[in-house]
């Protein structure tokens, strides 16, 4: 078996046996959970297949490990080699508050147009939850994954540049100037949503319910208050689904229904602040949820916290035009951790399972998915989901992976 490249050929993934795949480790709790998810990753292929595929790992750097070997982030190689091996993995890397680098996860995804934050949240039976009916949250986050005040033009207080664009707004928008409260000490950020970067975010996620048969797709915006950005991403989303997929109003709208090879999805919205509050009340209303990117980045840690956590919350950051894709966990370095062999590697197995499904490789998939369900039901878990658990056995780290591996 000779070790190749994925290539991408009229849309379509070709995925030789022994595909490279690049990975990073990730910083903090990375050293922990990155072996176990490799452990995890090629027993479910090999048992899959027999030994008639294989992944070639290839490490690359960024982050901490990559700072202390050269000086750099987020390498040029690191970068080129998410763009020529397609898809890739990763572990979390640290983003310092207030000063400091930018987000190296952020970069990597707007470096690489990938588009759309797809994080599915669904419960294994067993898994300790705040809520009495956790089965009913079955829901997959398409998060915006280029824009919103993710873009990062923010001007900070004080600085030379944040004069210039405080004057700018008072020249040139007097009216809107007034409206800032203490001009003298603000800083400020800019939040770009356009129609193109909406348009594809909510076709991936419209695509994604026919494909699963799900019966809807929810824009979650905050569009009452924001209306040219979050207000715009409703609109857009709606006429998206009227324009390229023929949808009509749904019980006189502005609800959409769209009708496909005997399938229906319901197109409809809801504004952020109910939504947080309804998918604890009525979570079974929602399934497929397309929404921008701040608003994802909290939904999807308040969607992992009534599944069992962020210990094992997966995602994807996909470009489903240029295929590329990397996929990681939701949750970050949880640096007090680090080092531990304590914490729940779950989150990068489920988001390594999401990958071997985009491979097409549902065999392996599946076992990591019968795997975990095993090891959570005999309650041999990480400490996580052991102290919300009775009787539960605590494992650390690398023996929950193991755990897996002998449930397959
Ligand atoms: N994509 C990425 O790489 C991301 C990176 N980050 C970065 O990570 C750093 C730390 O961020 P922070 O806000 O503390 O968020 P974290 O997600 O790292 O940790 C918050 C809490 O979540 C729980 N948790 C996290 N990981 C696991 C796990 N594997 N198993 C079980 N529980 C887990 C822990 O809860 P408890 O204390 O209850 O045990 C932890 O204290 C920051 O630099 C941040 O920017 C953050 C999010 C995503
Ligand atoms: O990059 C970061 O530090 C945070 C990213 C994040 O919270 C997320 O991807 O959910
Ligand atoms: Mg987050």
């Amino acid at each position: 078996m000779s070790e190749q490249k994925i290539t991408i050929e009229n849309g379509v993934l070709r995925v030789p046996d022994n595909p490279i795949i690049p990975f990073i480790e990730g910083d903090g709790t990375g050293v922990d959970i990155w072996p176990a998810a490799k452990l995890v990753l090629d027993a479910a292929v090999e048992k899959a297949f027999g030994g008639s595929k294989k992944i070639a790992w290839k490490e690359v750097l960024a982050g901490e490990k990559s700072f202390n070997a050269s000086g750099e982030w987020l390498p040029e190689e690191t970068l080129n080699a998410f763009r020529e091996y397609l898809v890739g993995i990763k572990g979390p890397l640290t983003t310092p508050v207030g000063g400091g680098i930018r987000s190296l996860n952020v970069a990597l995804r707007q470096e690489l147009d990938l588009y759309a934050c797809v994080r599915p949240v669904r419960w294994f039976e067993g898994t300790p939850s705040p809520v009495k009916e956790p089965w009913k949250t079955d829901m997959v986050i398409f998060r915006e994954n280029t824009e919103d005040i993710y873009a990062g033009i923010e001007f900070q207080q004080g600085t030379a540049d944040c004069d210039k664009f405080g004057k700018l707004l008072e020249e040139q928008f007097p009216a809107r100037y007034k409206k800032v409260r203490f001009p003298n000490s603000a800083g400020y950020g800019i939040k770009p949503v356009s129609q193109e970067g909406t348009s594809r975010l909510v076709k991936s996620a419209i695509d994604y319910a026919f494909e699963q048969k799900k019966p809807s797709v929810t824009l979650v915006h905050k569009g009452n208050i924001m209306k040219f950005t979050e207000g715009a991403f409703r609109d857009w989303g709606y006429e998206v689904a009227r324009e390229d997929y023929g949808a009509t109003d749904f019980e006189g709208g502005p609800w959409q229904i769209i009708e496909k090879d005997g399938h229906q999805v319901i197109i409809k919205d809801v504004i952020a602040d109910a939504f947080l509050q309804q998918i604890l009340l009525r979570p079974s209303e929602y399934s497929v949820v397309a929404t921008l990117n701040l608003n994802g980045d909290y939904i999807s840690d308040a969607l992992a916290a009534i599944v069992g956590g962020i210990g094992i919350a997966p995602g994807a950051n996909i470009n489903y035009i240029s295929g590329h894709a990397i996929f990681e966990a939701t949750h970050g370095t949880a640096p007090k951790y680090a080092g531990q062999d304590k914490v729940n590697p779950g989150s990068v197995i489920l988001s390594g399972a999401m990958m071997l499904e985009h491979l097409g490789w549902q065999k392996a998939a599946d076992l990591i998915y019968e795997g975990l369900g095993k090891a959570i039901a005999s309650k041999r878990v990480t400490y996580d989901f052991e102290r919300l658990m009775e009787g539960a056995t605590l494992l650390k780290c690398s023996e929950f992976g193991e755990e897996i591996v002998s449930n397959m």
